[in-house]
């Protein structure tokens, strides 16, 4: 089964998912001098979220990630997504080892300590998550970039319960409440986008990628939670990013000068 290890990880990811060397593959290394300002898409209606707290929070250990799953109408809307209303799905996060990498994408060669994925799929167009996983336009992600540094609130939740989800398949319902929207950036303006992938098999290349540029902190018992998770093998979780793909001829965009 694929993975993150030498023996099932990316670089082998393209026997059973030829996609893995498609146009439109994500993560990407984002150079941010290539990056193209695009006012009228960008400008003219900003990226909007419109979420509703979830008043328990269902938590899976899926073998790849820690995974939400969300429950309640979250609705994304604007910047890239034209008309569309884009549903909020889950979250969930990559992470390395050590605090030099986990994050997928990469801005100008910089590796983050670990990326949150906010998955949304277009419920103008679509019936289902299922429906539209396989759809060009069918995803939009918001990717947050996580640094080392004060402890975030709101991640608590996920973090304090990491140890009673070790095992892969381990599920679990807090009886507490989680606002999606306080797991943001305060700044949601600046953001580079750009058309990819799923960043996992089964790779489809559906996702309208929003990557923030300001990044948010957790603490390092936060991050160190994450580590002790343990995967579908009963390896402990860690280093579960994809490295860049190629950008091919793709442009990114950017909300900013
Ligand atoms: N990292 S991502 O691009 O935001 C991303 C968003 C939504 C997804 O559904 C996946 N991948 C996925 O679901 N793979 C199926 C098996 C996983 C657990 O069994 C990856
Ligand atoms: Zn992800």
């Amino acid at each position: 089964h694929w993975g993150y290890m030498t023996t099932n990880g990316p670089s082998t990811w393209g026997k059973d998912f030829p996609i893995a060397n498609g146009e439109r593959q994500s993560p990407i290394d984002i150079v941010t001098t290539a990056a193209e300002y695009d006012s009228d898409v960008l400008g003219s209606n900003a990226l909007s979220t419109n979420y509703t707290p979830e008043s328990e929070v269902k938590l899976v250990n899926n073998g790849h990630s820690i995974m939400c799953q969300i429950t309640k109408k979250g609705v994304l809307t604007g910047g890239p997504l034209g008309k569309d209303e884009y549903r909020l799905e889950q979250f969930h996060l990559h992470w390395g080892a050590e605090d030099n990498r986990g994050s997928e994408h990469t801005v100008d060669g910089k590796m983050y300590a670990s990326e949150l994925h906010l998955v949304h799929w277009n419920a103008s167009k679509y019936s289902s998550f299922a429906d539209a996983v396989q759809k060009p336009d069918g995803l939009a992600v918001l990717g947050i970039f996580i640094t080392p540094g004060v402890a975030c609130n709101q991640f608590k939740v996920i973090s304090d319960n990491c140890g009673k989800l070790k095992t892969s398949g381990a599920e679990m319902t807090v009886d507490t409440t989680l606002d999606p929207t306080l797991l943001l950036p305060s700044n949601t303006s600046d953001y580079w986008t750009y058309l990819g992938s799923l960043t996992t098999p089964p790779l489809f290349e559906s996702v309208t990628w929003i990557v923030f540029k300001e990044p948010v902190e957790y603490s390092k018992e936060q991050l160190l939670a994450l580590r002790n998770l343990v995967d579908s093998d009963g390896n402990h979780m860690q280093d579960n990013y994809r490295p860049p793909a190629a950008l091919k001829q793709r442009k990114v965009k950017k909300t900013f000068t």
